[in-house]
């Protein structure tokens, strides 16, 4: 963990989870939306139609691909933290580069870090997305986790989502914010975000 991290140091954060398809991203962040009250963003919802179509059909994006995808994540970031609104974003953020159009004073990187077997399990079992289970070879060559300057927590997704959400609770001293968005960008609460397998500590 980035030592400049203590539990409340980050005031009116914008957390990215970040990690490789699969880790559980759309899952944590879906928690936390729902117990902080925060807004939160769907990153795979942003995608151009063109990278979900190759997606889709197995063949892993370019930095060409994803450099739009990530202007739009960079834009919802800098619209919470100028307004000074908390937020919620799922965004793979594999590399460095791509970490760097989103780094905001604010922004903090949440990342879910496990093997390939736990992953690729996961994506395995999971059958309502275009991700197919294929990519997560090419996910993990093109990671490069967060260095320790790199305003990041790591969390280790070998429990349950609601655990590893409640990890993340704790080690940023996290309480739910006071008052609405005034961004008009209220928390979907993805219902796939509850009722998790083992998901019984108090989503
Ligand atoms: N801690 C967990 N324990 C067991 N299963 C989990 C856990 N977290 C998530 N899952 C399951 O693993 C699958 C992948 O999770 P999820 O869709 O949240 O990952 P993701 O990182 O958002 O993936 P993608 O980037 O491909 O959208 C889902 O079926 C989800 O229900
Ligand atoms: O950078 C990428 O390769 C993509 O963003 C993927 O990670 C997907 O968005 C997502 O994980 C889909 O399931």
């Amino acid at each position: 963990m980035d030592a400049a991290i203590t539990p409340g140091s980050v005031q009116q954060p914008v957390l990215v989870i970040m990690g490789v398809s699969g880790s559980g991203k759309s899952t944590v962040a879906g928690i936390l939306a729902g117990q902080l009250g925060w807004d939160l963003e769907e990153g795979d919802d942003l995608h151009p139609a063109e990278n979900v179509a190759k997606m889709a059909s197995g063949i892993p994006l370019t930095d060409e691909d994803r450099w739009p995808w990530l202007d739009t994540i960079a834009s919802w970031i800098i619209e919470h933290t100028m307004a000074g609104i908390p937020g919620i974003i799922t965004c793979s953020a594999l590399k460095k580069i791509y970490r760097d159009r989103l780094r905001e004073k604010n922004v903090v990187f949440v990342h879910l870090s496990g093997s390939k077997e736990q992953i690729g399990r996961r994506l395995t079992a999971r059958m309502d997305h275009y991700m197919p289970p294929s990519l997560l070879d090419s996910q993990i060559a093109t990671l490069e986790p967060p260095g320790p300057d790199e305003n990041t927590i790591v969390v280790d997704v070998g429990r349950t989502p609601a655990e590893e959400a409640a990890e993340v609770v704790r080690r940023l001293g996290l309480s739910p914010a006071s008052g609405s968005s005034a961004l008009g960008h209220p928390h979907p609460g993805r219902s796939s975000a509850a009722g998790q397998p083992g998901d019984t500590a108090g989503a």
